[in-house]
C-alpha cells in the first residue's frame, strides 16, 4: 500500500512585538485570533498555559509548539543545573582538601601546608562561593521544577488533543503464502489517514478515516513513533493503554511484541527501553528525586484471568470498588525491576508461556488476550508522588466461525470466548462514546481489567491490524468498522480511577473470582 505525503502545517507571517512565542510558530490553520490572542495572554499574565478547555481545535499546533518549546527549557535548565552541581561538588571536594579535617598526618607524601591565615582566608573565599553556589542551586531547582510541571501540563494537553482513543490501521505485507496462491491486495490508502475498501455486496468503495495509517513500507520503529508521546505520558502519571486488534494472522502480536531487539522490535521492547530512558533522564536532570518500577503479565483465556508471570498458569480475581477502581488479586508480579534488559527478560518469559496453537490463518496463533502492565512510581524532588500505568494488551484474533472449518469442540469454545470478549470491548468503547452514565465494564474480565486504562483520564492507543489479501476483505472490513467506532471517544474526567456504581461496587465486590 502506497503512503501519501504527510500533511504539512503552514508557518503564519505576521508581525507583532507582544508575541510570546515567534510568529513563525502560529500555524495558519489558527484562524480563531481573538481566541489566540486571549492564549498568549494568559500565558503572559500567569506565565502558564490555560487549560485544555481553552483551545479551540486550530490552536492544538500552539500548544504542540509551545510543548517541544518546554522541553528545550527544560532541557537547558537541567543541564544548567547539572553544571552547578558539579562545581557545587568541587568546591566541597576542595574545602575538605584544604580544610583542617584534611588527612595529612601519616600521609608519605604530605602536601605542604599553607600558612594559617592564608589557609583561613582560602577557606573564606571558597565558603563565600559555596554559599553563592546553594543559592543559585536552589533558585535553579526551583525554576527547574516550574519547567518540568508546565512541560507535563503541555505534555498531556497535546496529548488529550490528539484524542482519547487515537486508532491506527497497520496493513501487513501479503504472506509468502498469499503471494503463492495470487492473492490481491483488497486495501487502498487514501491519503491522510483514510483507508478504502469494497465491502463484500457492494458495488462502491467505503472510506474509513483514522488518526493515521501504516502500510506495507512502514516498519517498527514508524509504528512506536505514534506510541513514544504516550509513554512519556505514563511516566509522567497518566494511565495509558496501548492495544492491537484485529482478525487472526493479521499482525498483532507482530506489531505489539515482535522480536525482543533490532529492527523488528514491537512496541513493547520498544516502551521497556523508552521508559528507562526517560527515568534516567528526568532523574540525572534534577527533575525527579527517585523512582521504582513493577510488571506483572496476564492472559485471559476462555473468560478467565490467568497470571504469566512465576511459574504461570495461576488463576486471578478482579476486586472492585478500592482506591484504584479496580484490584488484580492472587497475580505476582515483578517488583523493583531496575533497568531495560530486566524488564525485557520478565517480557519474554511471559509471552513465551501465553496459549497459542495452529490455526488456518496461522500456524502460531495466540488463542487469549495478554495484558501487560508496567507501573511507574516516582518521587519529584518536593516529594509528590505519581504513579503512572503502561498496559499494552495484545488481543486474540477475530475469527469467523465459519471460517474455521472442522474444528474439535475446545477450539470453537476459544473462538466464542474470544469473540464474546472483543464484542464486550466495543460495548465498553460505545458507551464511553455515548458519555452512558453506566460503562458496562464488568460484562467481562477483559473490559473489567482494562477500566482504569480506557475510562477515566487514561489515553489509549488502538492499531487495527488488517490482513492486505482480497481473501480477507470481509474480516478486514469488520475490523475497519470496529476502529472507526472508537474514534472520537472524549475525556472521562481527570482521575485514573474508572467509575463504578455504588450498586456495582456493593454487589458482588468479587463476582470476577476463578471458576
Ligand atoms: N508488518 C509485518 N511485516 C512483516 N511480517 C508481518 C507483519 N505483521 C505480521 N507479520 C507476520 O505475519 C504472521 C502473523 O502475524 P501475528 O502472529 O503477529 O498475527 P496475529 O494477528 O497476532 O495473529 P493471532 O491473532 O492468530 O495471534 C507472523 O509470521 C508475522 O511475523
Amino acid at each position: 500500500m502506497e503512503q501519501g505525503p504527510q500533511r504539512v502545517l503552514n508557518d503564519n507571517d505576521n508581525d507583532d512585538d507582544n508575541e510570546v512565542v515567534d510568529n513563525d510558530d502560529y500555524c495558519s490553520a489558527c484562524a480563531d485570533l481573538a481566541h489566540r490572542d486571549n492564549i498568549k495572554h494568559s500565558i503572559l499574565v500567569d506565565n502558564e498555559v490555560v487549560d485544555n478547555d481553552d483551545y479551540c481545535s486550530a490552536c492544538a499546533d500552539l500548544a504542540h509548539r509551545d510543548n517541544v518549546k518546554h522541553s528545550i527549557l527544560v532541557q537547558k535548565l537541567q543541564s544548567q543545573f547539572e553544571t552547578y552541581a558539579l562545581r557545587q561538588k568541587a568546591l566541597i571536594a576542595s574545602l575538605i582538601e584544604w580544610g583542617p579535617i584534611s588527612p595529612s598526618y601519616g600521609d608519605p607524601n604530605p602536601r605542604p601546608r599553607l600558612e594559617a591565615a592564608e589557609e583561613d582566608k582560602l577557606l573564606d573565599t571558597l565558603n563565600e562561593k559555596l554559599a553563592e553556589l546553594s543559592l543559585e542551586n536552589g533558585k535553579l531547582r526551583a525554576s527547574l521544577q516550574r519547567e518540568v510541571r508546565s512541560r507535563k501540563r503541555l505534555h498531556n494537553i497535546v496529548q488529550d488533543l490528539k484524542g482519547k482513543i487515537r486508532v491506527f490501521v497497520r496493513v501487513r505485507p501479503l504472506s509468502s503464502g498469499e503471494e503463492a496462491a495470487g492473492c490481491q491486495h483488497a486495501l487502498r490508502y487514501g491519503g491522510e489517514g483514510s483507508v478504502l475498501a469494497m465491502p463484500e455486496g457492494r458495488l462502491a468503495m467505503k472510506t474509513w478515516d483514522f488518526d493515521g495509517v501504516l502500510g506495507v513500507a512502514d516498519g517498527q520503529v514508524d509504528v512506536f513513533r505514534e506510541v513514544q508521546g504516550l509513554v512519556v505520558s505514563a511516566v509522567d502519571g497518566h494511565n495509558v493503554c496501548l492495544f492491537a486488534y484485529g482478525q487472526t494472522g493479521s499482525g498483532k502480536t507482530h506489531t505489539m511484541f515482535g522480536d525482543v531487539e533490532g529492527p523488528e522490535a514491537g512496541i513493547s521492547p520498544r516502551a521497556a527501553g523508552e521508559i528507562f530512558r526517560v527515568l534516567e533522564r528526568n532523574t540525572e536532570g534534577g527533575a525527579m528525586d527517585s523512582w521504582s518500577l513493577s510488571v506483572t503479565m496476564l492472559e485471559i483465556y476462555n473468560d478467565q484471568i490467568y497470571c504469566l508471570m512465576g511459574e504461570g498458569g495461576k488463576k486471578v480475581s478482579l476486586k472492585f470498588g478500592g482506591k484504584e477502581g479496580v484490584e488484580i488479586v492472587g497475580a505476582e508480579s515483578q517488583d523493583e525491576v531496575v533497568s531495560e534488559a530486566e524488564l525485557l527478560a520478565v517480557l519474554s518469559r511471559g509471552s513465551e508461556r501465553r496459549r497459542t496453537s495452529s490455526t488456518a490463518m496461522n500456524a502460531d496463533s495466540s488463542r487469549s488476550h495478554m495484558v501487560v502492565q508496567v507501573k511507574i512510581r516516582s518521587l519529584s524532588l518536593t516529594g509528590k508522588e505519581t504513579t503512572g500505568k503502561v498496559t499494552i494488551v495484545d488481543l486474540a484474533g477475530s475469527e469467523r466461525l465459519s471460517k474455521l472449518g472442522k474444528v474439535g469442540d475446545e477450539q470453537l469454545r476459544e473462538t466464542r470466548s474470544i469473540n464474546k470478549s472483543l464484542s464486550s470491548l466495543g460495548d465498553v468503547i460505545a458507551a464511553l462514546k455515548k458519555k452512558s452514565s453506566h460503562i458496562p465494564y464488568r460484562n467481562h474480565p477483559l473490559t473489567a481489567l482494562l477500566s482504569d486504562s480506557l475510562g477515566g483520564s487514561s489515553k489509549s492507543l488502538l492499531f487495527v491490524c488488517c490482513s492486505p489479501a482480497d481473501y480477507n476483505r470481509s474480516e478486514s472490513v469488520s475490523s475497519l468498522d470496529f476502529g472507526f467506532r472508537c474514534r472520537g471517544v472524549g475525556g472521562g474526567g481527570d482521575n485514573n480511577v474508572p467509575k463504578f456504581s455504588k450498586k456495582e461496587n456493593e454487589s458482588g465486590r468479587e463476582n470476577m473470582a476463578p471458576r
